[in-house]
């Protein structure tokens, strides 16, 4: 019998993996889909029950940084190309200790390197079958309040979670380099929306502020992140892996630069209006009044954005949610999800 020819997404559990897991289905109708993910804890297969049951999605647990479990996948499927998302992404955790960083997204991303390129070469097709690597704007370090980075910027990252990102990338483009293989490589902004794990900034404000408990901020609340749509984000991605050009890296901005405080209070006057309620069983007028200023994390990078000129103009790629309409779709689906909680 011969292999269903299938993309590879790693990490497709995952918070912008099973985004693009779903709209890729949903998109391209034809097409089949293996997801390989190790269910860590920032996985949920929840994630992914629009798609579960369709027999054009095949999930596969496993750690993408096991030689065994890759080498199996394609020889048991025939990978038309691979979206590479599985990454320890959490920057506290990273400072916590480096280790899992360093396995998942060093180790991983050369395992499954190494195995396209036998496999891909085997069949020569290493030059047109896509290696699609998703990084992140925090390789290129930390700005003041000028300036943009560009993909020309040099790597300098600050904490072990981007430095391993780097550390990727460089494998990547070595295998452009070396073997000629058909890689991209794109580093977006802050990523929101639905189903992101709770450690992270925008669902942290809101699992507080619903249960009545300090929010808190790091420092000063001065930092600046861009904020990027994870469906926004998704798109891009599906048109730097269709039509990127071989070797290069695309930049993926929100356009949307706002300090933590800012972000913090605008989500805060959101939750005001959806859930008036609650503050009265605190006496509170506003979710404002919950932010609590707690100790910075070290080294914080004081800010972070991107010119993505090159993807807007060579891929005719812009973001299509605004920052209000897409705080406002998140803000109502941790309401919704906190609400069938406490159920
Ligand atoms: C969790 C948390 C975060 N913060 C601050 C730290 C940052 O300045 C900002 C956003 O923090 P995080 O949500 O952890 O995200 P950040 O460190 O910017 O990194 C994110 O964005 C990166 C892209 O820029 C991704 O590569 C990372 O995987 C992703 O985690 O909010 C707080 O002030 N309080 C908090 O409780």
């Amino acid at each position: 019998m011969s292999k269903s020819k299938a993309l590879l997404v790693t990490g497709g559990a995952g918070f912008i993996g099973s985004n693009y897991v779903t709209s890729f289905l949903k998109k391209y109708p034809d097409r089949e889909l293996v997801n390989l993910d190790k269910l860590t804890y920032a996985g949920n297969v929840d994630n992914l029950s629009a798609v579960n049951e369709s027999d054009r999605y095949h999930f596969v647990q496993g750690d993408v940084a096991d030689e065994a479990v890759v080498s199996k996948l394609f020889r048991d499927f025939d990978i038309e190309g691979i979206i590479h998302f599985a990454a320890e992404s959490h920057v506290d955790k990273s400072i916590l200790n480096s280790n899992p960083f360093i396995l998942t997204n060093v180790l991983g991303t050369g395992v499954l390197l190494e195995a396209a390129r036998k496999d891909w070469g085997a069949k020569e097709v290493l030059k047109e079958r896509r290696f699609h690597h998703i990084s992140t704007d925090e390789v290129y370090g930390s700005l003041e309040a000028e300036g943009k980075f560009t993909e020309q910027t040099p790597y300098n990252p600050r904490n072990p979670y981007s430095a391993t990102k780097a550390a990727a990338n460089m494998l990547v483009k070595s295998y452009y380099t070396t073997y000629g293989m058909n890689v991209v490589l794109s580093s977006s902004s802050n990523n929101y929306g639905p189903r992101q794990h709770d450690e992270k900034l925008i669902p942290t404000i809101i699992r507080k502020a619903l249960a009545l408990e300090p929010i808190p901020i790091y420092g000063d609340g001065m930092n600046i992140r861009d904020w990027l749509y994870v469906g926004d984000h998704c798109q891009a991605i599906d048109h730097i892996f269709h039509h990127g050009e071989a070797g290069e890296s695309y930049n993926v901005g929100g356009g949307n630069e706002r300090t933590n405080l800012e972000l913090t209070h605008y989500i805060c006057d959101q939750l005001d209006r959806v859930k008036p309620h609650l503050l009265t069983e605190k006496t509170l007028r506003s979710f404002r009044e919950l932010i609590t200023f707690v100790e910075d994390r070290p080294g914080h990078d004081k800010r972070y954005a991107v010119d993505d000129t090159k993807i807007r103009r060579q891929l005719g790629w812009s973001p299509q949610v605004s920052y209000i309409d897409g705080l406002k779709n998140t803000v109502e689906w941790y309401v919704t999800k906190w609400e069938e909680v406490l159920q």
